[in-house]
Order: structure tokens, then sequence, then C-alpha cells
């Protein structure tokens, strides 16, 4: 069932539409022990998937040093990562390489960067979906739908950053560590990559061929306590437009997985990075991977920050799936499309789902609630 705005009347307090603008971290520190939740966070979700009814599971857990180990445990690795596409979609990594005291160092820089004065943030204030540096609120403030308990930074990384001139200069060392991890979070897709293409049975550089300069997108997202956490989301269901999404967060919990048709709350395990696949490996694998919807749900109590940073092809590169993978299926399951197309189609959505996704299949044999 879409999300829509709730048609109750609701006892819930109401906002303006500039005072929407300024976030929900703005909300909170300006209202005195808020009781309620104000009607336009009031999402109509099914009972079956309001956010306390989550089973708590886990995913499959991949120890990334067998890539480096023996020739066996390189396979056995491979062969792990390729079940954990097939069957999850999600898997946790260990041993991935990247320090503790770094993925610290980040979330504590971007709680400072959300803690600025509201002026402040508002320099990087942007409803383009396209613009290279983001700071905003909900989901998509251009379109009327209800609110998502959520502020969030977001800009462009890669590589090369090309857009780091326009990142925040304040907290004063933000673009350095932000540099510094996206650096080794982009290395860390390139390698899981690796491991996906000969999963995929492709040569090993497949897909970081087919991504060329890439586009990296960190979206930084601040979830303040709420009063009434079960009648609204921090992000609503939707899977993430890249090939793969790296994500970790502040200890707190709040993201769920949508698995079997049911919602699955995954825990904070501290050290490790959440990896998910995202659209484009969806369409690269020609449907053999699926990308799978996840969300945020908030608490009460807790202020929890994510670090969620896709990795996908450069803009304008044109996706579809791999050739081998069309020869062995004998058909293309997508129509071909420009990557920044299809960014653009799938930020400006408001029910969002995977319905950009459901836009370029070819058949409609493809399992639409996978
Ligand atoms: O907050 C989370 O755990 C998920 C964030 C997310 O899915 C996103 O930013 O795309
Ligand atoms: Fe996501």
């Amino acid at each position: 069932m879409a999300l829509t705005i709730s048609s109750s009347p609701s006892p819930s307090v109401s906002m303006g539409l500039i005072e929407q603008k300024k976030g929900v971290k703005h909300l909170v520190d300006n209202s005195k022990d808020m009781k309620m939740l104000p009607a336009e966070f009031i999402l109509a979700l099914p009972e079956a998937e309001r956010p306390s009814l989550a089973i708590h599971g886990s995913i499959p857990v991949i120890d990334l040093s067998g890539l480096n180990g023996s020739i066996e445990q390189r396979l056995s690795t491979i062969h792990a990562i390729s079940s954990a596409c097939a069957e999850w979609g999600f898997f946790r990594v260990t041993n991935h390489g990247i320090k503790s005291c770094m993925m610290d160092e980040m979330v504590k820089v971007i709680e400072e960067f959300f803690r600025l004065p509201l002026e402040e943030k508002m320099r990087y204030g942007s409803e383009d979906v396209m613009d290279a540096v983001r700071y905003g609120t909900s989901l998509n403030t251009t379109r009327k739908h209800a609110l998502h308990w959520r502020d969030f930074l977001r800009h462009y990384g890669g590589p090369v950053p090309h857009s780091y001139h326009l990142w925040p200069d304040n907290p004063s060392n933000y673009r350095d560590i932000a540099k510094e991890y996206l650096k080794e979070v982009w290395q860390l897709a390139v390698k899981i990559f690796g491991a996906i293409s000969e999963g995929l049975g492709l040569d090993p550089n497949y897909i970081e061929r087919s991504i060329g300069e890439g586009t990296q997108i960190i979206a930084a997202n601040y979830f303040p306590p709420c009063p009434e956490p079960n009648k609204t989301l921090g992000l609503a269901a939707h899977s993430d437009h890249g090939g793969l999404t790296i994500l970790m967060d502040n200890g707190i919990h709040g993201l769920q997985i949508k698995h079997n048709q049911t919602w699955f709350a995954v825990p904070h395990v501290p050290g490790t990075f959440v990896v998910n696949l995202g659209d484009y490996l969806e369409i690269l694998s020609n449907g053999r991977y699926k990308s799978v919807e996840h969300r945020a749900v908030v608490n009460a109590e807790k202020t929890r920050i994510s670090v969620a940073v896709g990795h996908g092809p450069e803009m304008d590169a044109i996706v579809q799936p791999a050739d081998p993978l069309i020869k062995e299926m004998s058909e293309s399951k997508y129509r071909p499309i420009v990557y920044k197309d299809y960014i653009r189609g799938q930020q400006s959505t408001i029910e969002r789902r995977k319905s950009a996704l459901h836009e370029i299949m070819t058949s409609s044999d493809n399992n639409i609630d996978d």
C-alpha cells in the first residue's frame, strides 16, 4: 500500500510551510516538551508495516579479509558475497580495512555540522535534487507529501571529488575528514564490486570498468528524538539508486530492511559496515540480484545519525544490463537509461519504494515486490 498523507483528522498541532523547511532538529529544539507528532509527519502506514512490528534479525556477515587470503579463502568469500547478494541484497562486512577511529571521527563531524545554527546549515539549503551539495529535510519538500522525520546533508565525493570546494567549511575540519573517509569507502566499494563481478561470472574488473570515474554520494541523515515514533518514519521504504551503499550509524538502532515481505530490524554492530545493493546492480546483473527496500525508523529518546555512501557509474553513463548476462538470459530485463536521468526521476518521487526501477523494466514478470 502506498504511503499517503493521512486524511483522517488529527488532534496534533500543525506547522506552516516555512517552519517545515527549517527541518526536524529545529522543530524539536524550539518546541518544549513536544508530546504529539505534528500532523504533517503522520504517515498512513498499513498496520503490518508499523515500525515497532519489525522482527529482529541478522543479515549475512562477510569477513572481507578472506579476499586477501588463500585461493580457497578468496573463493569461499566470493561465494558468500554472491549468496548474500542473491538472498538478502544486504550484508555486514567485518575486517574491511577502515579504522574504527576514522568511522567515529566521521560521525562526530557530521553531528557537529547538524548542531550548527540553522542559518549556517541553510547556506547549503537546496531543493534541486541534482545540486552538488544539499542540506535539507524530509524527502522532497517541493512536493506535498507526509513529511519524514529527518534532516540531511548530501554531497558528491568520488576518487577525485570535483565539488570539494563546495562542501561545508564549518566545522573547519569537515572537508579533510570527509575527503579521507570517502576515499577509503570508495576503495572498499571497488573491492566489493570486484568480488561481485567475479560472483556473477564476469571479468573481476567488469563493474569497476563500467562505473568509470563513478559517482559517489554521501547522505548524512539526522533523526532527532520523535514524540510518537510509531506514527512516522525517518526515511520511508526505498531502494538506493547506485550500485552499492556503505552504511554506518552512531550506534542507535533504526535501520530496517524488507526481506521476504517482512520488515527486519538490523542491529548496530560497532566497527562494521552494512552494505546494500542498489538499483544499478539490479540492472547490471539483469535482475539476478535485486535492490532491497529499506527504511529508517525513529525513536522517542535518542538522536540517531546515519551515514550512507552510495557508489554508482558516471552521471552520463548509460545504465543497462551487462552484455554477457543479457546473452546468458536471452533478454534484457531493463531499458537503457542515462544514470543522471534515473537519479533525477528517483529522487523526485515521493512514494519512493522501487517505483523508478519499475518504470524501466521491460517485462511485467520481474518480481515487483522483491
Ligand atoms: O538511516 C539508515 O539506516 C538508512 C539510510 C538510508 O537508507 C539512505 O540514506 O539511503
Ligand atoms: Fe537508502
